[in-house]
């Protein structure tokens, strides 16, 4: 019994359904050492002072004593000097740095080479064209290093994750948001959790055991009604295997560290769009009724002339798009039609979409003329986008507006704010760029809630991560239901099973096709 207890545990703490928790499994890609060796260009394309030029592989050693001259391989992970020349016609190509890193300790865990030539061109094509010439040597498909890195237990899936979003960061915020999650807080979290799960069910397990001998599961069954019943139930039988697992994993602990853990995925839950977002961009609306200067506001955003302006009201028709970094925050910024009626089939398809895209906005830009309040298209406006979302006090995590008086230019002079009655807002002169910093410091705090803080705040930036905490809090809602042992140990193993997924551990060849697309090559 005392075995069969202990081999329940080790069971349990492995898992029999998925072979270890949250491990960082690799693909279809062979282990360390063995396959082709690739070779890639792995800084950017175009002349540059300095390219790298990366190996990975088993014949990487053969490869650096092939091109350079001395032939010996360099002291590891040391930069050395080398001349380097073609291994057909010994036609020297360039004077580099080299650099051994032999696997495992080395990005992919095989056996990589760095060559670190001078940027131009016929440097870098005439290197290349070198190591082709190599036996064992084929050039990298897209994210190649990084999908080997996977399969040698370099990297989690979360970890693979940060890394494209780092190399695709454009803004300030999505490049600490990405660098948090290449660090692995992500793997780490999931891990963790991953954790108290395997110590409950083997808790479940071992009783599952116990009960079968001793036929106790049904009268616990009884008075508890629940997995949380029995729990409590276990730690009053005075049998020294329970004893001791008491002792290893008190019932009443499994029972809160469950429920904190169901806590703790609700949070990351509620965090998960403005992760999205932080990755993806908030989508902000400008809107506004015709003229108020909404693409001279877009214009002025985004710096560049996206845009037509003109005098002419209905100058916008499409919703035109444009990606833009405001205040450090990554933002999908559409100029839309200026809402008004009675106008052409055209001009109204055009107020048909800005209509549809302000249902879509995370952010709403609301521009009105300040010289042009009284218009029946500014005051139908008010009344049916700006007053409805609640300008002012933007609550939660719903849609929030800021409101802009545009060409303040035009107003009397010392006239600071000719409109106290109205929701608040912001003044503005496109014309001028007076107001430009309040604005831009007004987006930033919209943004920062919209996004959530890139340092402390979402971790999960994509919905595969929402997917899979979802399906684990699903699963703990079903553990709880178990009126049966063996239902509630299944469940347990379900949660599990997403959080492992979500690292990468028996992560399908689907996902991670998905994921290394994101990958140039060389990466
Ligand atoms: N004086 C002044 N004129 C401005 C300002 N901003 C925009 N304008 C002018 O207002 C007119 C309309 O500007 P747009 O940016 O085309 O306005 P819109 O809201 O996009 O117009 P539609 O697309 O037609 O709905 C243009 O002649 C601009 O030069 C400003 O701050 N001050
Ligand atoms: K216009
Ligand atoms: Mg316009």
């Amino acid at each position: 019994m005392w075995r069969g207890l202990w081999t329940l545990v080790s069971r349990a703490a492995r898992g029999p359904h998925s072979p270890r928790p949250c491990t960082r499994q690799g693909s279809r890609y062979p282990g360390p050492g063995s396959g082709a060796t690739i070779f890639a260009l792995s800084s950017g394309q175009g002349r540059c002072g300095i390219a790298v030029i990366r190996t990975s592989g088993p014949a990487s050693g053969h490869a650096l004593r092939s091109l350079t001259a001395p032939r010996d391989l360099p002291p590891a992970r040391k930069a050395c000097l080398r001349l380097l020349s073609d291994p057909r016609s010994g036609e020297p190509l360039d004077r580099a740095l080299v650099l051994w890193f032999p696997g495992p300790q080395s990005f992919t865990g095989e056996d990589c080479t760095e060559f670190h030539v001078h940027g131009g061109p016929a440097v870098v094509s005439g290197v290349l064209q070198a190591l082709g010439s190599v036996p064992g040597l084929r050039p990298a498909e897209a994210g190649e290093f990084t999908r080997r890195a996977f399969a040698h237990g370099k990297l989690s899936l979360t970890e693979v994750e940060g890394l494209a979003d780092l190399i695709h960061a454009e803004t300030e915020a999505q490049r600490r948001q990405a660098l948090r999650q290449l660090d692995g807080e992500l793997g780490d979290l999931c891990r963790g959790w991953a954790e108290t799960l395997t110590k409950a069910l083997a808790h479940v397990e071992a009783y599952i055991d116990f009960s079968e001998d001793d036929n106790l599961e049904e009268g616990v069954l009884d008075q508890g009604g629940s997995p949380w019943g029995w729990e409590v139930e276990i730690s009053g039988i005075q049998r020294p295997q329970v004893l001791l697992l008491s002792l290893s994993f008190p019932p009443s602990t499994a029972d809160s560290e469950v429920r904190k853990l169901e806590v703790a995925l609700g949070v990351h839950l509620r965090d998960a769009r403005r992760g999205q977002r932080l990755r993806s961009g908030a989508h902000v609306v400008v809107a506004g009724p015709p003229n108020a200067g909404k693409s001279s506001l877009v214009n002025l955003l985004s710096r560049k002339p996206v845009s037509i302006v003109s005098p002419e009201p209905g100058t916008t028709r499409d919703v035109l798009e444009t990606p833009v970094d405001l205040a450090g925050f990554p933002a999908l910024l559409s100029d839309t039609a200026g809402l008004r009626e009675g106008v052409g089939p055209v001009e109204q398809e055009g107020v048909r979409r800005a209509q549809k895209r302000l249902e879509q906005a995370d952010l709403i830009l609301a521009v009105l003329d300040a010289t042009d309040l009284a218009s029946p298209a500014s005051c139908n406006f008010l009344d049916t986008v700006v007053i409805p979302a609640g300008a002012g006090n933007p609550s939660g995590n719903s849609q929030r507006l800021l409101l802009v008086l545009n060409k303040s230019d035009l107003l009397p002079a010392g006239c600071s704010d000719p409109h106290p009655d109205l929701p608040s807002h912001l003044l503005l002169s496109c014309l001028t760029g007076e107001g430009l910093d309040g604005l831009l410091e007004a987006l930033k705090k919209e943004l920062a809630a919209l996004c959530g803080d890139p340092s402390t705040g979402p971790l999960l930036t994509r919905s595969r991560h929402q997917h899979h905490l979802q399906g684990c809090l699903d699963a703990l809602g079903q553990y709880k239901q178990a009126r049966d042992l063996a239902l509630a140990a299944e469940a347990l193993r379900v949660a599990r099973g997403h959080l492992s997924r979500l690292t990468g551990g028996g992560g399908t060849e689907e996902i991670l096709d998905i994921i290394f697309r994101d990958f140039c090559v060389g990466k």
